[in-house]
């Protein structure tokens, strides 16, 4: 246990190209269901898992970021204080795989080096590919990614995909304790613990309100 009374949350980003599957891979992880139905998100949006990580209370809050670039300049604030990050692109979508470097940069820009992962999605339609295996794996090479291939659809590795993040950032956590243990305080968005305290909040895609909403139940959380 890291302290007695504190919880390790992590504020995660999900970002790359519109349609590659951000929203669908937040719902099925954090509600486990799956809609066909494409609406794109206007914004940012999120939702939230508790999961237990070697057994320390972990808290997965999960920003669904809208892929198109109209939204740039609202995603991009709600990058800062992200501990970790999912870039993602679609199996059948081969100007989204050629993105992915792009939207490493934007979110590194605002927060540095952050876990990270690469998501190859819709790999239950691995016959429409237009990616082949070893450019993707050539890929995550260069970038210095793990390589995940998903589908959100089947609901395979999804949960893989937050687990390695929350492992990866929880050992960096622990490093960063034991360097510097007096960053270790209540509210600190320095390295994601804070005293636990209960809250409740609905969400709803394509929702603005819910932009000024989240901004103020975790504007601690932005530097
Ligand atoms: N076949 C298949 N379809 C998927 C999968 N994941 C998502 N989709 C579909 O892809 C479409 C786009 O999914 P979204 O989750 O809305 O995409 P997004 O990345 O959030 O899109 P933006 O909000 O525009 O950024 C939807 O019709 C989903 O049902 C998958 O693993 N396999």
């Amino acid at each position: 246990m890291l302290e007695e009374d504190m919880e390790v949350a992590i504020k995660v980003v999900v970002v790359g190209n519109g349609a590659v599957g951000k929203s669908s891979m937040i719902q099925r992880y954090c509600k486990g269901i799956f809609t066909k139905d494409y609406k794109k998100t206007i914004g940012v949006d999120f939702l939230e898992r508790q999961i237990q990580v070697n057994d320390e209370d972990v808290r997965l809050m999960l920003w669904d970021t809208a892929g198109q670039e109209e939204f740039d300049a609202i995603t991009k604030a709600y990058y800062r204080g992200a501990q970790a990050c999912v870039l993602v692109f679609s199996t059948t979508d081969r100007e989204s795989f050629k993105a992915i470097p792009t939207w490493k940069e934007k979110v590194m820009t605002e927060v540095g080096d952050i876990p990270t992962v690469l998501v190859q999605n819709k790999i239950d339609l691995l016959d429409d590919s237009c990616i082949k295996n070893e450019e993707a794996e050539a890929l995550a090479k260069k970038l210095k990614l793990r390589f995940y291939r998903a589908s959100v659809k089947e609901d395979l590795n999804v949960t893989e995909v937050f687990k390695y993040l929350a492992d990866k950032y929880l050992q960096r956590l622990k490093q960063q304790t034991a360097e510097e243990p007096e960053l270790v305080h209540t509210s600190s968005n320095k390295i994601g613990m804070y005293a636990v305290r209960n809250h409740t909040h609905t969400n709803t895609k394509n929702s603005t309100d819910n932009i000024l909403c989240h901004q103020s139940l975790w504007s601690h959380l932005l530097p």
